[in-house]
């Protein structure tokens, strides 16, 4: 059996939308993106509402063809490897790229320990009490919680805060070893105590997790992210990339006006 738990591995990987359009039906709703988001970086995806970047985050694993309706162009290569390609098996490009929601979504009935363990059996993977053991303690550890949930693993995961259920959340996603964790909003439902230590998780994962965020909040773009991609839709068009590159850039010294006004609030 694989070993389930090797600390010591890092496993940073790049994630990269090439020409990425998406529609819903006959609506196109993304025209011809393309973003790198460079290995153990946060990316944060910023844009008034509407623009495109939930189904832009969708695309890169593969959730966004749950949609009946939904159809899509272009690629989004992991490591240089397009997820999209024929031989690759969706179950792989959900395994190796995780997402947290922006509503937390931890099992309620079930254990705090057994929400954290929820995804190995989808990825098939078995392993053995101590195991198991190692791996709640490390998943709880990096998501920033364990020592708040130690003693009492056994208790149900519904029974958390909501700042402690977004942090299950992502312990969670960590358990199957994700190469990249998608965040769609994950601090929108939540206070700004429980949004400083999600903030915090964040700093801390990146060193072996690519990340990709969404986010509304201008001040968490530019506290979390690395890089920045300013997305937006104008008059009816479909969302695009108005500008991207370093976060520092992007906020203290944009190229152009429509990002100058939207990360100083004057629209969106
Ligand atoms: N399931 C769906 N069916 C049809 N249209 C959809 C669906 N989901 C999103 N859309 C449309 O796609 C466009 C982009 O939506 P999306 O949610 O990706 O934008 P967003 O920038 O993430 O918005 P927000 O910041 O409000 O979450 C919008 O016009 C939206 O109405």
């Amino acid at each position: 059996m694989t070993a389930l738990l090797e600390p010591e591995t890092v496993q940073l990987a790049s994630l990269e939308g090439r020409s990425v359009s998406a529609w819903f039906g006959d609506h196109k709703v993304l025209d011809r993106v393309d973003l790198v988001m460079p290995a153990g970086q946060v990316t944060a995806l910023i844009g008034p509402s509407g623009c495109g970047k939930s189904t832009f985050l969708r695309i890169l694993n593969r959730m966004h063809e749950l949609v009946p309706s939904a159809s899509l162009a272009g690629e989004v290569l992991l490591d240089g490897e397009d997820i999209y390609a024929p031989q690759r098996r969706l179950t792989e490009a959900r395994r190796d790229i995780g997402m947290v929601f922006q509503k937390p979504n931890p099992f309620p009935a079930m254990s705090i320990y057994d929400n954290v363990l929820a995804g190995l059996k989808l990825t098939g993977r078995k392993a053995g009490r101590d195991e198991k053991d190692v791996l709640v303690e490390s998943c709880l550890s990096k998501a920033g919680l364990w020592n708040e949930v130690r003693t009492r693993l056994r208790q149900p995961g519904g029974g958390l805060s909501g700042g402690q259920q977004q942090r299950l959340c992502i312990a969670r996603s960590l358990a199957v070893q994700p190469k990249v964790l998608l965040m769609d909003e994950p601090c929108s439902a939540l206070d700004p105590t429980s949004t400083r230590r999600i903030e915090e998780t964040i700093h801390e994962l990146k060193r072996e997790v690519t990340i990709v965020i969404v986010t509304h909040n201008m001040q968490q773009a530019a506290r979390v992210s690395d890089v920045c991609a300013f997305f937006l839709a104008e008059q009816g068009q479909p969302g695009h990339i108005v500008e991207q590159g370093s976060t520092q850039q992007v906020f203290e010294a944009p190229e152009d006006p429509r990002t100058f006004d939207y990360v100083n609030g004057r629209f969106g």
